[in-house]
């Protein structure tokens, strides 16, 4: 746990290094590791290995713990550290990469990206079981001995007051690779890792309790210290990079790979004062991500947000368009109770569903509350209602997937004090669309894919060349923006602009029923243009004004009445709580600066939705460019494999090397032998804000 004390760094003087830390006025109640000795032995080695940083010594702060800092001005451009691309730490170069490499958990011989983490993981394990006969001995000294700070060593107790955060879906595996969630630990322990030790017994490995420890204790240390470098992504530990610190907002050097010198580099981003930390960035992270991957939070943080599974999202536009058309039929809203929605087979846009209603069940009891689902009362045109509900919504889903609006990692990121991301209104508009309207969004698609295409192959003149993952991004931008568009002539004409609602071919507010209409007849029927027509009589003056947005604002109320009722605490209690931090323990006041923000979030929406309503969806819609370019990101992480934390622009290169930045975005080119073959640079996101480059093929951790 954490240990304070400013201590003297390697030659430093002590706290000289207040800088950003003192900025910081804030020490996480977790995170700031306890040291280990052995500094002089570490710099030794160093030199050793010519892993150099001429111009900064280590130090440990208060509130960051072990850090590099500025032995003397440092000018912005300067190479501050060098890293010989062999004094890495791979499960590649390791001394156990033979039988790794026979085992499957080398980068050229994994199926599976889990596979390559657990070889580093077992890497790290090997090298410091053999101590002093190591050749990393001395780094993997420095490293703290304790990690209990990382969320995997909390208590079932301590953990629960997580739930409904990102950091406990995340943990359970529910919002990214399932088989990176710390919880997955014993399981991996006991599938992958005990095994190996069992068959290697000549690597002298311990095993049962002893070696579970150890297993632990690497895993954190891979988590919360390794690095993914380059377009390859091999996973790393990286010695001297990995003692800078996050502090987010005061990134002030870049990572970068020189390959003509198979060296990592970190490049000062800005003169850097003499005993100011050095620190590195790693990605757009909230509390609860950082609690997860790194285990520490911040008193502020610009990137906290709450994050919306899209299955939440579709599974509140379906019980929304259910309780529509039951209403239609005029059944009691009595109907609506009970009627249990088989949830299965939802189809694999809605990923972490069911493991969510787990937990609404585990939380509450009463997943299964009013309006969901045909079966019993709501009788045969309920269960068919609902059944093309759940068709219609699995279509769309494939159709936003096609159009780009689907996020990372399939969780929306909402803002304190924002509108909701453009590409959520959207998807919620798209779930709640007609056949047609929808079938007018696929249109508008595809003839923005074609325009695109068309205009990358006449960029391109003679030389067509297959187009990159940056040239997939155009066309996805393009594919997003236009469905956008259309959804967004849509919902302003349905807030009363008549006239681009003939244009866009927009239709009445029964009409609007989406999958609820498909659950009645798939086509247009005399019967519905005839409810058409009564609709835009209903509508009278008014000219449906609010039918959709309200529609839409209803689907925003089911999904942050959902997401609210999942934390243990209420935002009122968690005020109350942050009034007797200081009394609380560690662990609990982590949790709480990881949970606040996202009630608080969510609450702003709330209020957002009350008092701007169809304003704010618009305001939303507005903000398109931002999701087509979150679209483009994406696609461009696609084409590699996309991953964890933070931004994911791409990453440029030159022949003297490559930038590199905390996103895990790669292009996923063919594999290359060759070891440490990182870019280095830029630290995705923030930088972006910063003013830094974009560049982004370097992450740090994995999706722990
Ligand atoms: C890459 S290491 C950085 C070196 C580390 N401070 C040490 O003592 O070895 C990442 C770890 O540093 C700590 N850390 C980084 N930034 C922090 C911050 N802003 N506040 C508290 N702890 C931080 C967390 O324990 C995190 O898991």
């Amino acid at each position: 746990m954490s240990r304070g004390g400013a201590k003297s760094g390697a030659g430093g003087k002590p706290g000289a290094a207040g800088g950003q830390a003192g900025k910081l006025g804030f020490r996480s109640p977790v995170g700031c590791t306890g040291v280990t000795p052995g500094e002089a032995e570490f710099v030794d080695w160093c030199k050793e290995e010519k892993v150099r940083f001429p111009s900064s010594r280590l130090a440990v702060l208060p509130a960051t713990g072990r850090a590099l800092v500025a032995a003397r001005n440092i000018k912005m451009g300067e190479v501050v550290v060098e890293v010989p691309d062999d004094a890495v730490l791979m499960a590649e170069n390791c001394s156990i990469r033979e039988v790794l490499e026979e085992e499957g958990m080398t980068k050229d011989s994994a199926d599976e990206e889990i596979l390559e983490v657990q070889g580093l993981i077992l890497a790290v394990m090997v090298e410091k079981a053999r101590g002093a006969g190591s050749r990393w001995a001395p780094y993997l000294a420095l490293l703290p001995a304790d990690m209990t700070h990382m969320p995997l060593y909390w208590k079932r107790n301590e953990f629960r007051e997580l739930r409904g955060t990102a950091a406990y879906d995340k943990m359970l595996g529910r919002a990214q690779h399932p088989s990176d969630a710390p919880t997955q630990v014993p399981l991996l322990w006991s599938e992958v890792a005990a095994p190996f030790i069992a068959e290697h017994p000549e690597l002298g490995l311990p095993g049962g309790e002893r070696g579970y420890e150890l297993y632990r204790w690497a895993t954190s240390a891979v988590a919360s210290y390794s690095f993914i470098l380059g377009d390859d992504k091999y996973q790393a530990m990286v010695p001297v990079w990995d003692l800078l610190n996050h502090i987010t907002g005061e990134v002030n050097v870049r990572l970068h790979h020189c390959r003509k010198r198979h060296v990592l580099q970190m490049i000062a981003m800005r003169d850097i004062a003499a005993g100011a930390e050095l620190v590195n960035n790693y990605g757009e992270l909230s509390n609860a991500e950082l609690l997860r991957g790194y285990g520490f939070v911040e008193r502020a943080n610009r990137y906290n947000h709450v994050q919306v599974p899209v299955g939440f999202v579709a599974r509140a536009a379906r019980e929304q368009m259910l309780q529509e058309v039951l209403e239609d039929l005029q059944d009691e809203d009595d109907d609506l109770d009970g009627m249990g929605e088989d949830d299965e087979g939802e189809g694999e846009d809605e990923e972490g569903e069911e493991e969510e209603q787990d937990e609404e069940e585990e939380a509450s009891g009463e997943e299964d509350g009013a309006g969901r689902g045909p079966g019993s009362a709501g009788g045969e045109e309920a269960a068919e209602a609902a059944a093309a509900i759940r068709r219609g919504v699995a279509s769309r889903l494939r159709l936003a997937t096609q159009l780009g609006l689907m996020p990372q990692h399939h969780v929306f990121k909402v803002f304190a004090g924002r509108p909701p991301p453009a590409a959520l209104t959207a998807l919620i508009y798209l779930l709640l669309s007609t056949d047609e309207e929808a079938a007018a969004v696929r249109r508008a698609g595809r003839a923005a894919d074609a325009a695109a295409k068309k205009a990358l192959a006449a960029a391109g003149g003679g030389r067509k060349r297959k187009a990159s993952a940056a040239d997939e991004a155009v066309i996805v931008k393009a594919v997003a923006a236009a469905g956008l568009d259309t959804i967004a002539a849509a919902l302003a004409a349905d807030l009363g602009e008549e006239e681009a609602a003939q244009a866009n071919g927009t239709r009445g507010a029964k009409k609007r029923k989406g999958a609820a209409g498909d659950a009645q007849d798939e086509g247009s029927s005399d019967e519905e243009e005839e409810a058409e027509d009564d609709d835009d009589e209903d509508a009278g003056g008014e000219g449906g004004d609010g039918e959709v947005a309200g529609r839409v604002a209803a689907v925003y109320g089911r999904i942050l009445d959902r997401m609210l009722g999942r934390y243990v605490t209420s935002l009122d209690q968690d005020e109350q709580l942050m009034k007797q931090y200081d009394s609380l323990p560690p662990r609990r006041r982590a949790a709480l600066l990881a949970r606040l923000p996202e009630k608080q979030a969510l609450a702003s929406l709330q209020r957002l939705l009350a008092a701007e309503g169809g304003g704010a969806l618009a305001a939303s819609l507005a903000a398109r460019d931002a999701a087509a370019a979150g679209a483009a990101g994406k696609t461009a992480a696609g084409a590699g494999s996309g991953g964890g934390g933070g931004g994911s622009s791409d990453g440029g290169s030159s022949d003297e090397g490559e930038e590199q930045g905390q996103g895990k975005v790669g292009k996923g080119r063919k594999k290359q032998k060759a070891q440490g073959q990182g870019g280095a640079g830029a630290p995705a996101g923030p930088q972006k804000q910063a003013g830094a480059p974009q560049d982004a093929k370097f992450s740090f951790g994995f999706a722990l």
